[in-house]
């Protein structure tokens, strides 16, 4: 459950005074951070506490995250000269071991209990570089697309390697699984995903593969490309709330899945929500295995009581 810290009194107690992205590379902080979670809800998993800017921020890019609002840019990524200019920042071998540090620090404290590392795709991160912040139809970015295919190109294979390197380090201290994130990839056409952006995501991909840990694709309103996301080389396919579970197996035929309760429903009268998480629960079945969340992150304002409950009624449930 993505962002579940959030809603915690105990996160926003933790995080007082420290920026968000800043909390990320204090080792001892942003493990806390990702243990609060797993220990209050008694999940069967936790997933790191980091951002996909990180690796961004770490190769020198200007980026801070926003409260309310998210990754803000001081420069845009508009050109093909700023691209080129891009391109001469990457990564130091050092500069992850902050990452490398957490997350050794909380794999030891998880235990058996398995930590989910992850990256943003490179769609996503490059909507941002290229907005210079959040928007709502990544209308810049898919100008740049087709305006300059080949400044565009090296955009993707920029951001491919910055977020591989984000994951490769997270899964070589320690992490058992890692789920690229492409948050908005929804906003392209079947045919632009396909022709313009599946094969960074790939890229980063084959930068992990060889580690052996499960690989989970996701995006927020990919229902049209969910066999593409498969395709790219993951394991395990990511469906946000919008198309139920025995659908989605439908479309990307036997391969585990990740889902699907909309966050929406957290807010709403129990017995609601209990319906509908029975319901994912039921149509989950229509995969060979199904990984139970939710189909994007927790509402900040949501009663942490209500995730407590939601995790004790499921682990309640027969296993099939
Ligand atoms: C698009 C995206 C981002 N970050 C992420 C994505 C991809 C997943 C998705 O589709 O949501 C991924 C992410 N961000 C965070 C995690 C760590 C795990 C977790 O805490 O759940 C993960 C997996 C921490 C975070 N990242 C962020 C928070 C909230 C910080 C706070 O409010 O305290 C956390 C816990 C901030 C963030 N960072 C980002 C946004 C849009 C925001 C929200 C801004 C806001 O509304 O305040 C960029």
């Amino acid at each position: 459950m993505r962002q579940a810290g959030r809603s915690l009194p105990e996160y926003r107690a933790a995080r007082a005074g420290v920026p968000m992205l800043e909390s990320c590379l204090r080792p001892e902080l942003a493990s806390e951070i990702t243990l609060q979670p797993v220990r209050r809800h008694r999940v069967d998993a936790g997933i790191f506490f980091s951002d996909i800017v990180i690796p961004l921020r770490l190769a020198g890019v200007g980026v801070d995250i926003v409260a309310g609002r998210g990754p803000v840019l001081d420069a845009p990524v508009r050109s093909a000269t700023d691209v080129a200019r891009l391109r001469e920042l990457s990564l130091a071998p050092d500069a992850l071991q902050p990452i490398r540090d957490a997350v050794a620090i909380t794999v030891a404290e998880l235990g058996s209990t398995p930590l989910i590392g992850f990256a943003g795709a490179p769609f996503t991160l490059a909507a941002y570089l290229v907005e210079g912040g959040p928007s709502k139809d990544h209308i810049q970015a898919r100008t740049l697309m087709h305006a300059d295919p080949d400044a565009w190109h090296d955009l993707l294979e920029w951001a491919a390697d910055v977020s591989g390197a984000f994951l490769r380090a997270q899964l070589l201290a320690g992490a058992s699984a890692g789920q690229l994130f492409d948050s908005w990839a929804g906003s392209l056409s079947r045919t632009d995903y396909v022709d313009s952006v599946a094969w960074a995501s790939a890229r980063v991909f084959d930068d992990v593969r060889d580690l052996g840990a499960p690989l989970v694709h996701f995006g927020v309103g990919t229902g049209e490309i969910l066999p593409d996301l498969l395709a790219a080389g993951a394991d395990v396919v990511g469906v946000d709330w919008r198309i139920p579970l025995d659908e989605a197996a439908r479309r990307v035929g036997r391969v585990p899945l990740q889902g699907n309760i909309d966050p929406a429903l957290l807010g709403a009268p129990w017995p609601v929500l209990e319906a509908h998480v029975l319901d994912v629960v039921r149509r989950g079945r229509a995969a060979p295995a199904h990984v139970l969340n939710l189909g994007h992150g927790v509402p900040a304002d949501t009663d942490p009581e209500v995730l407590t409950r939601l995790v004790e009624l499921v682990h309640s449930l027969p296993r099939p």
